[in-house]
């Protein structure tokens, strides 16, 4: 099948949309992405709809912002979509299936709720395409952590690498996420903890930039490792696998611990990205296996500083994405490009190692034209 996969992450960036060809077990390409990004007005939207989406008890409600929000990034997907294909010289018909993931903004699993907002039916009709989306739900529903999801698609990927094992994706987006293959076992995946989001957030309050270009400021900084100690005593970074996080989970509790107001630029912003570097160390100290090979994809893949603060506080060996033969930007595109596939011929999308499902689950909801 040739399937164009979307996402639109928790950095609200924008767009991120990549045509794969896949029969939801093999992939047989990764083909052409691009990212639309989001202007400075629907970003303010997401936004608020996000804080509207805090008091949500069901996950068709759509109070305040929320149903305009919707409108808006269902129909900026379904341009994302014709300008990767016009980019390719192809037309809707020249492919089988869209997988829309829709924006996440409530992340509950504990109260077994996920909202992710995108209107599959309306992007369907927009695009005379089958569309697969509300990926999450069902998983959620039945005790799951709702994410990550793409732990089954980097063991497609890992399958066709000689590295040595155990191998270990990090997404590192608004959130990180992390899976580990060992061998033929199955996948072991969680969020690590935050990701770039609250770089992103420091950044923006002290700069009106929003993220911190290249690693720059964090590079000129100095780490306050007795402020990260303290973060790190949250139980979240005990935890085993699984477990999966809001975006915002951890803002309050990070400002207060870091004390980041009273922090300088470049000191707050090296020791966020250091945050983000030993998080997903701690997680290493809760598997069987210290991972041998480590593959970096998301935004974050583009931070040198966070790059080396990785390979420090690792001791193994760190690569890109790009370096293996993906792509780091469009890695989560391309997935749920494979999931939606999956998804149609009712394969597991999660499983207990990954999501605590009480068993494979398949997923999603199919909207036809
Ligand atoms: N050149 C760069 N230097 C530093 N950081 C960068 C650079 N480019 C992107 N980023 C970071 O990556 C972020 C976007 O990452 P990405 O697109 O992977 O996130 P996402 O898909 O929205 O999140 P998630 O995976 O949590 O859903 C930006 O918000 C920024 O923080
Ligand atoms: C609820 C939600 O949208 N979670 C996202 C978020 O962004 C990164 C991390 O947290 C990850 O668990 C997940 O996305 C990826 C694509 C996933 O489900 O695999």
């Amino acid at each position: 099948m040739r399937v164009v996969g979307l996402m639109s992450g928790t950095s609200m960036d924008g767009i991120d949309a990549a045509l794969i060809d896949t029969d939801g077990e093999e992939v047989q390409w990764l083909g052409a992405a691009l990212t639309c990004p989001y202007d400075a007005q629907t970003r303010a939207l997401l936004v608020l709809a996000m804080e509207d989406a805090r008091g949500l008890n069901h996950r068709t409600d759509r109070p305040g912002v929320l149903r305009e929000a919707e409108i808006r990034i269902t129909d900026l997907h379904a341009q994302a979509v014709r300008q990767l294909l016009d980019q390719l010289r192809l037309t809707p018909s020249g492919i089988d299936l869209v997988g829309f993931h829709g924006q996440t903004v409530f992340h509950r699993p504990d109260a077994r709720l996920t909202v992710q907002i995108g209107a599959g039916e309306r992007l369907a009709a927009s695009l005379r395409v089958p569309v697969m989306a509300d990926f999450r739900a069902a998983d959620v529903a039945a005790g799951g952590q709702g994410a990550p999801l793409v732990p089954v698609f980097h063991r497609a990927l890992v399958r066709r690498l000689a590295l040595p094992h155990p191998v270990a994706v990090l997404n590192v987006g608004g959130v990180a996420n992390v899976t580990v293959i060992d061998g033929d076992a199955p996948p072991v995946a969680c969020d690590t903890g935050p990701g770039n989001a609250l770089i992103d957030d420091f950044l923006f309050a002290r700069t009106k930039v929003p993220f911190d270009a290249d690693g720059r400021a964090a590079a000129r900084g100095t780490v306050d490792e007795t402020r990260i100690a303290e973060v790190l005593e949250h139980p979240f970074f005990r935890q085993p696998p699984p477990k999966s996080l809001d975006r915002n989970d951890f803002r309050l509790f990070v400002g207060e611990r870091m004390g980041l107001a009273g922090m300088g630029l470049e000191d707050g912003a090296a020791t966020l990205t250091a945050l983000t570097a030993a998080s997903v160390a701690a997680l290493v100290q809760l598997l069987p296996r210290p991972p041998q090979s480590w593959i970096v994809a998301g935004g974050g893949a583009r931070n040198p500083t966070l790059l080396a603060m990785l390979a420090a506080r690792l001791g193994a060996e760190v690569r890109t994405a790009d370096k293996v033969g993906w792509s780091a930007d469009a890695l989560e595109a391309h997935a749920f490009g494979f999931l939606a596939a999956r998804a149609l011929k009712g394969l597991p999308l999660t499983y207990p190692t990954t999501t605590g499902a009480p068993a494979p689950m398949t997923g999603g909801v199919l909207f036809r034209p």
